[in-house]
């Protein structure tokens, strides 16, 4: 698939020494939301401010729709809409002039009918006339987004687009984005919430240590990482995992009601129709199955452990 960003040998060194970035290789597909996952100073920020041309990078290169980051910068920077996590200043404005001024700092002549579709994509319309200071959290934040669109990039950038927002607003928020990505619009967001990324993303990167270590379609991620439990609930309780058994990964709960089989989701079978047939022709019966799958989160943590 065509590539609308693309980063190559992108290294990061602070002047303090720090590594924040090491040698990171990553395509972004035209069209895709893809979720960038770490922790607290992997080197998210990093990235994500030398693609905009905030940071100067140490080694490598970065090209965006087709542009060089650093040598044909504004053109570059003009594919990109970043929107922050904060809104610091307009409080005065309105809602319209804030985003068509957005627009204008681009040197992209007035389009009033293009900022209207924004504006009505993120439910703001009603609100142009709006000073800034009179929105809601909510809304604030959707006008960040106006404004990182305001000049039509081609790839949008979103900081911790939820950070700090209330379940109801961020379920709004994902449909906006998602609607966003139907206009054509590439999304890159990074989060700490893990639920985000299982949400909306397509792909997802994690990043640790200024290193990226896995890229992978969402899906396969977790197919590929994740486990699975079958849960067999007993209808009488046992004392061990009976010796027949022993060749099943089986543990039996600590009250000895249920025992618990646990599988990778990647193999061939899973084992459960011989397991469950050999469990019968014990002659112990269970009354109730219960199966639950890793989530991404327990993936995630995983992967950091191990590079830990
Ligand atoms: N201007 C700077 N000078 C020196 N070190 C810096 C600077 N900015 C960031 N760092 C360091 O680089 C590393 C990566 O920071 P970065 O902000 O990119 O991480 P992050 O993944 O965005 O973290 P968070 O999730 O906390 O925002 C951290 O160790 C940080 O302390």
């Amino acid at each position: 698939m065509e590539s609308v960003l693309s980063i190559r040998q992108l290294s990061k060194t602070y002047a303090s020494g720090l590594h924040a970035l090491r040698n990171i290789d990553l395509d972004i597909r035209r069209g895709e939301i893809f979720a960038l996952l770490g922790p607290n100073g992997a080197g998210k920020t990093t990235l994500i401010s030398i693609v905009c041309g905030i940071v100067n990078a140490t080694s490598g290169r970065v090209v965006a729709d087709g542009h060089d980051t650093v040598a044909d910068y504004r053109a570059a920077r003009a594919k990109i809409g970043l929107v922050p996590q904060e809104l610091s200043t307009d409080a005065f404005e309105t809602v319209w002039a804030t985003v068509s001024f957005s627009r204008g700092l681009f040197g992209k002549p007035p389009n009033p009918g293009y900022i209207e579709q924004v504006l009505r994509d993120l439910s703001l319309w009603d609100k142009r006339d709006s000073k800034i200071m009179t929105l809601s959290g909510g809304m604030k934040r959707r006008v960040l987004i106006a404004k990182a669109l305001a000049h039509e990039p081609q790839i949008l950038f979103l900081d911790e687009p939820t950070a700090g927002v209330d379940v109801e607003l961020r379920l709004d928020m994902w449909e906006k984005v998602r609607a966003l990505r139907e206009r054509g619009v590439t999304i890159i967001l990074t989060t700490h919430y893990i639920e985000e990324a299982e949400e909306m993303a397509d792909r997802i990167g994690v990043i640790h240590g200024g290193e990226l270590i896995v890229v992978e379609d969402k899906h396969t991620l977790m197919r590929k990482l994740g486990k699975k439990q079958l849960t067999v609930h007993l209808q009488a309780p046992l004392a061990q995992v009976p010796p027949e058994l022993a060749d099943y990964p089986l543990e039996l709960t600590a009250d000895g009601h249920a025992l618990v089989y646990t599988f990778q989701t990647q193999g061939e079978g899973t084992g459960i129709a011989t397991l469950l047939r050999r469990i019968n022709e014990l002659g112990i019966d269970f009354k109730d199955l219960h199966s639950s799958e890793s989530s991404l989160e327990d993936i995630f943590v995983g992967l950091l452990r191990t590079r830990a």
